[in-house]
């Protein structure tokens, strides 16, 4: 821990413990919006299921890719990445080119990851690859676990995969138990690598970053570059104050997110989650039936009704629950036609949900959120950008409401916003959303990614062509 707290000392950083919440990290000096405070490389990543084959291995981009002729389990992006990856995946791949096919379809992405954990510690402790101060077995062996707290189902599935890394790795000395607790460090503490407009990747283990705690209004955000991972200040964080991330997403009741984090075995009491009641209301309550009226419905079993919380009017629990039951129907009715692929029927019956939920819930609800997200999808889909722009756009007061002002939810979908109105020629209004787009993602994602500079010269494009439009009018008149 001291070589750790002399190394994030350079950093403006320092491991602190914190009551009811173990280790967490907190800076000794004031960061600002968009300030890098930390980045990581992977002790130990592997591509899900889904991103095997479509992103590197090594350096997780997606480039034009390679197998590796030895294994055929494991794609890289070119020499480069397979160079730097060799003298793991040189142990590796003898351990794949062992096992039966049987067993091959048995290498989940977890267990991929903890096979690449064992060897980069035994690579360690022998000296074939160095270690570093802030890359060390060490600090996964610091990482909490909650072992104790675990259900006797998960801890048999846990011991279950310890047995196949061993079975995997017959030439690596492994303790089962030491094993099984991996796993169960894995499910608290390893991150989700996401791409620029957080697509899920694969999986990663960032042993420094893991000691960062979790708040529902975060004060930064982790994002990636490949299998990088950058933590970056997404407001004012002062001097000894501490640094959180969200682990989950944010756009849900308090219920869900607390639901969300039980995973990682603790009831979160940041400030959203001490005073959510009317939020929660908004995000999944029933709203007064009368439109005029901007209350909720809270349900008064004795007198069999839901009673509006504003207006006080009382209406008929059968009322309601038809309409629930209607809409339940309607929204299997779409999700099967969405299945089925047919985006034009799909279409349609998804507006018909989105028109009862309208008269069901609020206009910020995260259900009619939800649905309208689906309807841009589906139109982005029909290659309908009129109809793809209506939905992008519903949905940006409901992303305002929910997500911090510089978060990477809002800003992607203000790009989204911008891609459609460029291409509708709306180009003030490509402009300004772009230019939107450019204020929050330049503070989460930096500002030197292919990613951002591709947006920030869309933004430009749109700038000069605004001005060109401009001065032609003006000519005119
Ligand atoms: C990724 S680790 C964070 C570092 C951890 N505190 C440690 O000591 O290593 C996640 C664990 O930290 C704790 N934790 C994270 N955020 C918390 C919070 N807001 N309140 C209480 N405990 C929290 C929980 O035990 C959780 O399983």
């Amino acid at each position: 821990m001291e070589a750790l707290r002399r190394a994030l000392s350079d950093r403006c950083l320092t491991v602190s413990w914190l009551p009811g919440k173990g280790r967490g990290l907190v800076a000794t000096r004031d960061f600002f919006p968009g300030d890098a405070i930390i980045n990581e490389d992977a002790y130990a990543s592997s591509p899900s299921k889904s991103s095997t084959g479509s992103v590197c291995d090594g350096c997780f981009a997606s480039a034009k890719l390679k197998k590796c002729s030895g294994c055929r389990m494991v794609w890289y992006c070119g020499s480069a990445c397979q160079k730097s990856e060799w003298k793991l995946h040189q142990l590796e791949c003898r351990a794949l080119a062992m096992l039966s096919d049987d067993r091959k379809k048995m290498l989940t992405p977890t267990i991929k990851l903890v096979v690449r954990l064992v060897l980069r510690r035994k690579l360690q402790n022998d000296w074939v690859i160095p270690t570093t101060e802030t890359d060390n077995y060490d600090l996964v062996d610091a990482l909490v676990s909650h072992m104790s707290s675990l259900e006797e189902k998960q801890l048999v599935l846990y011991a279950q995969m310890a047995n196949l890394v061993k079975v995997v790795l017959p030439f690596v000395e492994i303790d089962l138990k030491e094993m099984t607790e991996i796993f169960s460090k894995l499910s608290c503490n390893a991150h989700t690598i996401c791409d620029s407009e957080l697509r899920p990747l694969g999986t990663g283990l960032y042993p420094v970053i893991s000691i960062i705690n979790h708040s529902c209004v975060p004060n930064s955000v982790l994002v990636f570059e490949g299998q990088n991972a950058f933590v970056r200040a997404v407001e004012r964080i002062h001097k000894g104050e501490e640094v959180v991330i969200s682990y989950i997403e944010t756009a849900a009741t308090s219920k869900t997110r607390q639901n969300d984090l039980r995973q990682y075995f603790f009831t979160c009491s940041c400030l959203r989650c001490s005073q959510d009641l009317k939020e929660d209301a908004i995000l999944e309550g029933f709203k007064c039936v009368d439109y005029t009226c901007d209350g909720f419905l809270l349900p008064c079993v004795e007198k069999k009704t839901f009673t509006c919380h504003r207006c006080g009017t009382d209406w008929d629990e059968h009322k309601i629950k038809n309409l629930i039951s209607e809409l339940e129907q309607m929204c299997g009715k779409a999700t099967a036609s969405l299945s089925a692929g047919n985006p034009s029927e799909t279409s349609l019956l998804y507006r018909n949900v989105e028109q009862l939920e309208l008269k069901l819930y609020h206009c910020d609800s995260i259900k009619l959120l939800r649905t309208r997200e689906t309807l841009l999808k589906i139109y982005m889909e029909l290659n309908d950008w009129r109809g793809a722009l209506r939905y992008c756009k519903l949905t940006i007061p409901v992303y305002q409401r929910l997500y911090q002002s510089i978060h990477p939810m809002l800003g992607l979908q203000h790009y989204t916003c911008g891609k459609l109105e460029w291409l509708l020629e709306e180009t003030e209004d490509a402009l300004k959303s772009f230019t939107a787009a450019v204020d929050i993602l330049g503070i989460t994602h930096g500002t030197s990614t292919p990613f951002i500079k591709e947006l920030i010269s869309r933004a430009d494009e749109a700038r000069a062509e605004a001005a060109y439009k401009q001065s032609n009018e003006d000519s005119k008149s």
